[in-house]
């Protein structure tokens, strides 16, 4: 049977990932099925910079050395986020907010310290995560960098980072990526950024769906959105959550069959759907690697276990796998 990389070795890669205790012990599972991986947390500012000019990189330099070893590309994630940011960041030693001068300057040197110290071995980053509000017709959600700096912090990031490596592809990251408000708000932020002549070569779609959102439509419809503004694509956290939404339901202990049924109908159409874009979409990422651990198992409901992957909890193919894997 076909490993997940093989299976789509000449469409685009095939990755997952990791975190300090699966990059120890998933292994094997990692080099038979992925050509890429991206650090779930272990990249973010709250892990790369904890302190003020106090950088953490072992965790980070290990997951490179780990795909640099075993042929992986490694995916940057992430520069600039409203999330997992150190307290610090934002504030000065009175803990006002600091100014937009000052904010700026701590945006560049967290850049520089952590693009320059992987220039030329990280080949795409995900600069900026999730700026764009979900609701209403605001583009931009409200956050720390954007009451501080303005709605330009967006341009200074995809500066800072191509200045100090030129060669790795920038892209802008995003969720619920395909739901038509938040695509065509997405698509202007980006459209934007390339009529300002801001360096950005991608769109990151987070691909966090479920069993029954986003429609195939929509889905599609995203993809050649995107597609028009020239930029590579990458899908870039992919599970398939067995809840819709909104369900918080905790009755359910383990997948029913109904459940894995419809999971595999819908990666079935999904991978097709990536697989006829292929041209725009490069790599496939999903945001784990197996159902043995997933961010969901904690959200939204806290204590809740998923089983969003196609690969089950003891790393085996699941229904879902058999139809993607031709
Ligand atoms: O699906 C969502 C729903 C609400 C908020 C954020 C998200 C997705 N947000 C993602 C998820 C997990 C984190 O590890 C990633 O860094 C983040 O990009």
């Amino acid at each position: 049977m076909k490993t997940l990389k093989e299976s789509f070795k000449d469409k685009f890669l095939v990755g997952a990932a990791v975190n300090a205790e699966t990059i120890e012990n998933d292994q094997e599972l990692l080099k038979k099925h992925f050509n890429s991986i991206t650090a779930e947390n272990e990249m973010k500012p709250m892990h790369m910079q904890p302190e003020q000019g106090n950088f953490t990189f072992d965790v980070a330099d290990k997951m490179l050395q780990f795909a640099e070893d075993n042929g992986m590309e490694l995916r940057g994630h992430t520069l600039v986020w409203h999330n997992q940011m150190p307290k610090w960041f934002f504030e000065d030693e009175n803990g006002n907010d600091v100014s937009r001068d000052e904010l700026l300057r701590r945006m560049k040197a967290h850049i520089d310290a952590v693009v320059t110290r992987y220039k030329g071995r990280i080949h795409a980053w995900d600069v900026v995560n999730e700026a764009v509000e979900d609701r209403g017709e605001q583009v931009y959600r409200q956050s720390k960098w954007i009451d501080i700096i303005g709605e330009d912090f967006i341009d200074y990031a995809f500066k800072y980072a191509h200045e100090a490596d030129p060669d790795a592809l920038l892209f802008y990251n995003d969720y619920n990526e395909s739901h038509p408000n938040k695509r065509e708000k997405i698509y202007q932020l980006v459209k934007g950024l390339l009529d300002r002549g801001v360096p950005i070569h991608g769109v990151g779609l987070q691909a966090h769906w479920n069993l029954y959102d986003p429609s195939y439509e929509n889905i599609e419809a995203a993809i050649k959105r995107y597609s028009e503004l020239g930029l590579q694509l990458h899908v870039t956290e992919m599970d398939v959550s067995v809840f819709e939404f909104g369900d918080e339901r905790t009755d359910v202990k383990e997948p029913t069959k109904e459940m894995l049924h419809l999971q595999a109908e819908r990666y079935e159409r999904f991978f097709d759907l990536f697989t006829k874009y292929q041209e725009h979409l490069t790599s496939v990422t999903f945001w784990g690697i197996s159902d043995a651990y997933t961010w969901l198992n904690d959200f939204p409901v806290k204590g809740r276990k998923n089983w969003p992957f196609v690969l089950d909890e003891k790393g085996e193919p699941k229904p879902a796998y058999h139809r993607i894997v031709k």
